[in-house]
């Protein structure tokens, strides 16, 4: 039996410890959303992603600020739908309803199952859809708020300006994309001491040396971080007027974009 934790108003998740990259390993192989990951997944990426729990409870807060009457809240990349219980414990907007989407298997099916539970807790939440599929294909609804939390990161770049057009169109007037990724910067200083104290950071949260090497070899090639300056003109390339960061801890940052 896993053991399990309540974080976030009660709600049961695993808690699991990450070990996946304890044992020195002799090929690592790339990074994958499989089972493994999905078993220790609130673990992982509380270690790894600095301010990962204030990004998801304020991206709730943001939220709601956003949300309008009548329409869709996406969660891109929902993983094991942290942002969406976010967005169900703070958006009371009427007629809104959540869409997460995630095409990891293994994760969606835990999702689903996370959601029963937040859904047995508590009354009167937004109604919630879990969709297996890829975001690149999905036919998008008239949205008010659309979260890719550490999502846009697993795109393939070339792809990443497309995609966030698709959103800026669906985008109704007063919604917002809520955009968080780890960055990289174009300053070499800047990005070394970066990297080094989210290094620290991971040290601090109880990740070996060898576990931080392994897990770097096996997102290099799979996590593509771009600069807060790419983002920026990316972010306009594809319509959206404004684009305002409103949290950074160390190379991880979130932004709000304005349609
Ligand atoms: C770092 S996790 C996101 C974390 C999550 N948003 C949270 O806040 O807990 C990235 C997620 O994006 C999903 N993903 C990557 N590429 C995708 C795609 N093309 N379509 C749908 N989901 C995708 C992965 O399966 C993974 O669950
Ligand atoms: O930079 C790292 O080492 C990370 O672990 C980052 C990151 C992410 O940003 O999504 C990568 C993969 C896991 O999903 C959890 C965290």
């Amino acid at each position: 039996m896993p053991a399990f934790s309540t974080y976030a108003a009660g709600t049961a998740v695993s808690k699991e410890p990450d070990r996946l990259f304890a044992q020195p390993l002799a090929q690592v192989p790339d990074f994958a959303f499989n089972e493994d990951v999905v078993r220790v997944f609130p673990d992982m990426i509380k270690r790894s992603v600095p301010g990962y729990p204030t990004i998801v409870e304020n991206l709730g807060v943001l939220a709601a600020q956003f949300a309008q009457p009548n329409s869709v809240l996406y969660d891109l990349g929902s993983s094991l739908g942290a942002v969406t219980q976010a967005l169900r414990r703070h958006v009371r907007t009427d007629g809104c309803r959540v869409i997460a989407v995630d095409n990891s298997a293994a994760m969606v099916e835990r999702c689903r199952e996370y959601l029963n539970g937040q859904d047995s807790m508590f009354q009167e939440l937004l109604p919630v859809e879990v969709i297996e599929g890829d975001i690149l294909a999905l036919q998008f609804q008239p949205a008010s708020v659309v979260a890719l939390n550490f999502t846009l990161q697993f795109i393939a770049p070339e792809q990443r300006t497309a995609l966030l057009s698709r959103i800026h169109q669906s985008l109704l007037p007063g919604g917002a994309l809520i955009l968080s990724e780890k960055l990289r910067f174009n300053d070499p200083q800047e990005h070394a001491l970066l990297t080094d104290l989210h290094v620290a950071f991971k040290r601090a949260n109880g990740y070996s040396e060898l576990e931080i090497a392994q897990k770097r070899s096996a997102i290099e090639n799979v996590m593509k971080p771009d600069s807060l300056e790419e983002h920026r003109e990316r972010l306009l390339a594809a319509g959206f007027s404004k684009v305002v960061p409103w949290f950074q801890c160390l190379n991880f940052a979130s932004l709000i974009a304005l349609p």
